[in-house]
């Protein structure tokens, strides 16, 4: 029989979690996986762009990145924005949120993302990110004359951005998914 030991400590977040970091790193896994534990309020910005684009734009897409070569960069970034100050405006204060790893390349995106909550940019090595990316074959946002050099220069870029936007920095440092979600717990507990 489950003991009062066997639950978890329950969270109470004082605002909303937003988490950045690149493709791959792990936002939608660790954010959907830490709300389920915690019975918080979870959204992927990703899904609310996809819903965007059907209602506003009447495009079918399977994921994110379908919206972003329908409609191309600025469709995209304009329901990435609109879904950004959705969020600002109607939703709860108490939830966590994952963004798409495109969100650096969308200054007004995360300007409405500032006043949501505490951003929290979770990192990890480009070695191991460029290796989990490639599982999946040569994905089109990487040049194939060059993917790792590709690669290599938006980690770069975006890691800058990712740095000076988020309150907290996390390095995941190779850890494996119930790892991660574990040093993530430790840092939102402070
Ligand atoms: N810490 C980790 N170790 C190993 N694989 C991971 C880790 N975090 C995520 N993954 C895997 O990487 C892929 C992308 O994860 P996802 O959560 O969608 O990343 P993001 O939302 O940041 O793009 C998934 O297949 C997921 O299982
Ligand atoms: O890095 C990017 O440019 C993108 C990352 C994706 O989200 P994830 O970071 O959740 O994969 C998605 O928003 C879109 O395909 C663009
Ligand atoms: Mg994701």
């Amino acid at each position: 029989m489950d003991t009062v030991e066997d639950f978890t400590q329950p969270i109470r977040l004082s605002s909303s979690i937003v988490l950045l970091g690149m493709k791959h790193v792990g936002k939608t896994t660790l954010g959907q996986q830490f709300a389920t534990r915690h019975h918080l309020a979870w959204i992927d910005m990703d899904e609310l762009i996809v819903d965007r684009a059907r209602e506003s734009y009447n495009i079918e897409a399977r994921n994110a990145r379908e919206v972003y070569i329908k409609l191309g960069k600025d469709g995209f970034q304009e329901i990435e924005t609109a879904a950004a100050r959705y969020l600002r405006l109607y939703s709860s204060r108490n939830q966590i949120i994952a963004t798409g790893g495109g969100i650096a390349d969308n200054p007004a995106a995360l300007a409405e993302l500032a006043a949501i909550g505490t951003s929290v940019y979770l990192q990890e090595s480009p070695d191991i990110l460029f290796q989990r990316i490639m599982a999946g074959g040569l994905p089109p946002f990487l040049d194939a004359r060059d993917p790792r050099g590709s690669f290599d220069e938006l980690f770069d870029r975006r890691d800058a951005i990712y740095r000076k936007t988020a309150r907290i920095v996390l390095n995941l440092q190779g850890a494996s998914i119930p790892e991660a979600l574990q040093l993530f717990e430790t840092a939102i507990r402070g």
